[in-house]
């Protein structure tokens, strides 16, 4: 079945506003997940929505959540083909730094320095190249976590293209559990722990949150990283304190600034200490033990 991605243009000011409101959408009405994209050159952001089947419904909500912001925006259809996603490159995407991870596109022939741990991404539709503040935030995060904590397993919950469950495995050589309600991201992401050599730590598994048997069958995990969205993290709290070693630590992101107090009180809540937070383009990254 083919998507079709809806799409317009903000300034910063508004799509933030916008990706907050879209945020309570998908998790109240289950509107698909917004995706937000920075275009550098021009300053200005590009948010979008893949939609499964009947895109008018979806198209209906988020024109009247425009409309309750008070923007008039021209919302924009595209039809994606489900086919060639997988293999679809990031060609015209440059390499992204952060930490000593280097995440590039397959044909591009990125510059490496030695110590750099190089992560190959095809991200198709699935979201994880390293160029959002939010992936790089994690990367960055996961890489003093790991070196500090010498964890012996890992959980990717929303993993997208992969890019963290791959870090993770180039780093800490140990086995990684990534999961995503998203089943093409999900195939994207096998393909990409197989171009970058860790498949057999990497194990992919379509999942909502923990409704899935290997969670109990791999669990605890000494690592949980989640770059999914504030609103869903505070409603997986429970679940991620259940499915934690005692000692274990916890990366968040997909937050925004202001909602880093709200996030950090709902772990608490389940026994949780926040240990760092980490700022990049408004979005928070935050390590919490249990
Ligand atoms: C912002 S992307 C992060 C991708 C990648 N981990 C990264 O850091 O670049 C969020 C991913 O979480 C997935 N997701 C959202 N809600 C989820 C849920 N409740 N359970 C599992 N995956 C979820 C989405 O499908 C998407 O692939």
């Amino acid at each position: 079945m083919s998507q079709t991605r809806l799409h317009f243009t903000a300034n910063k000011v508004d799509a933030d506003r916008i990706f907050a409101a879209l945020d309570a959408a998908f998790d109240e009405d289950g509107l698909p997940l917004a995706v937000l994209e920075l275009d550098e050159d021009n300053d200005i952001h590009e948010v979008s929505l893949y939609a499964d089947g009947d895109v008018d419904p979806v198209e209906a909500r988020v024109k009247s959540i425009l409309a309750d912001l008070g923007l008039r925006k021209s919302v924009e259809r595209e039809t994606i083909p489900d086919i060639d996603w997988v293999s679809r490159s990031l060609e015209g995407l440059k390499p992204v730094r952060a930490g000593r991870f280097l995440v590039h596109g397959s044909h591009d022939r990125a510059k490496r320095h030695s110590g750099d741990l190089a992560i190959e991404i095809e991200a198709g539709l699935a979201f994880g190249t390293g160029h959002h503040g939010t992936t790089a935030g994690c990367l960055e995060m996961l890489e003093q976590v790991v070196r500090r904590e010498r964890p012996r397993n890992a959980l990717d919950l929303g993993t997208g293209s992969a890019v963290l469950a791959i870090a993770l495995a180039k780093l800490a050589h140990v086995p990684v559990l990534a999961t995503d309600i998203d089943p093409v991201a999900v195939r994207v992401a096998a393909a990409n722990a197989r171009l970058n050599h860790v498949k057999a730590l990497v194990e992919t598994v379509t999942a909502p949150g923990f409704h899935h048997p290997i969670f109990a069958r791999r669990a605890p995990f000494d690592l949980i990283v989640a770059n999914i969205l504030a609103r869903p993290l505070m409603r997986l709290a429970p679940e991620m304190a259940r499915y934690i070693r005692l000692g274990g630590s916890l990366v968040l992101s997909g937050i925004l600034d202001r909602q880093r107090d709200a996030v950090i009180s709902a772990y608490v809540g389940q026994s949780f200490r926040h240990v760092r937070t980490l700022h990049r383009e408004g979005w928070v990254t935050i390590h919490l033990k249990r």
